[in-house]
């Protein structure tokens, strides 16, 4: 079967320079694939690595061994020792990453916040937009609220606004770091059928999902997280 994503021997420690250096080790030979069309759910309490791993994934960790190799048009890409511009290039057209919390920036509306990703793809601006628009209908975002720039937005307006921007293109690799937390019933099944149709159109996903009955509906297999806890040395 053809790999979306394959994650090998990935370990990573946190350095705590204000701490005397200490050394706290958070995972250890992480391993797992992801194939287009599924969903894999990080499982694991909290504190488990589960965020970690999504963000080494991404790139805004460093990794301190292994390999994060992402299929980059016909290509296989090693993000993890990709230099930055690499790393910008893959997220433009093979990795999209769903955060927990909004990145707002000030004077950004709405809709441009959540057509952007099309934008800097090269589609024009009214396509873009229109896209948007219906994304945003669909999560049941309030219209008066499309030409606002999301700061003062609540918690779940917010995250629908960055799940609209994660969905809004096609990338075959998407991440999705508690894409419900804040949303109530009606938007969470939503997401659950957006997820569906992502799945369907051959994307592969990988998500952390806290609610049971979501990670229930969305999850094809659970990568428990525990599995990767690192050695403690004697
Ligand atoms: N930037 C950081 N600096 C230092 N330690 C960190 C950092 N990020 C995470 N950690 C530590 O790494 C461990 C794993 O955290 P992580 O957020 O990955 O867990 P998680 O499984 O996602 O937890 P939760 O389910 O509570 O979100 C924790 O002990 C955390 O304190």
């Amino acid at each position: 079967m053809m790999t979306a994503l394959s994650v090998q021997n990935l370990s990573k420690t946190f350095t705590m320079h204000l701490r005397d250096g200490i050394i706290l080790p958070v995972v250890a030979n992480v391993n797992f694939e992801l194939h287009p069309g599924e969903c894999v759910v990080l499982g694991g309490p909290s504190g488990a690595g589960k965020s970690s791993i999504l963000k080494m994934v991404y790139g805004n960790y460093g990794v301190d061994a292994g390999a994060i190799q992402l299929r980059h048009h016909d290509k296989i890409v090693d993000l993890a020792t990709a230099d930055p511009r690499t790393v910008l290039t893959l997220r433009r057209d093979s990795i999209g990453y769903v955060s927990q919390f909004l990145r707002t920036v000030p004077r950004v509306s709405a809709l441009d916040v959540v057509a952007e990703p099309l934008v800097i793809r090269g589609v024009d601006k009214t396509e873009a937009q229109a896209k948007a628009r219906e994304l945003l209908a669909r999560l049941n975002l309030p219209e008066r609220l499309w030409s606002l720039p999301p700061a003062t937005f609540s918690g779940g307006e917010q995250q629908r606004v960055n799940i609209a921007r994660g969905f809004i293109t096609h990338h075959p690799v998407l991440l999705l770091d508690e894409p419900t937390a804040s949303l109530d019933a009606t938007n969470r099944a939503v997401v659950v059928a957006m997820i569906a149709e992502k799945k369907v159109a051959g994307v592969a996903l990988l998500g952390i999902f806290h609610d049971e009955d979501v990670r229930i509906q969305v999850a094809d297999r659970i990568v428990d997280v525990t599995a990767f806890a690192p050695k403690v040395a004697a």
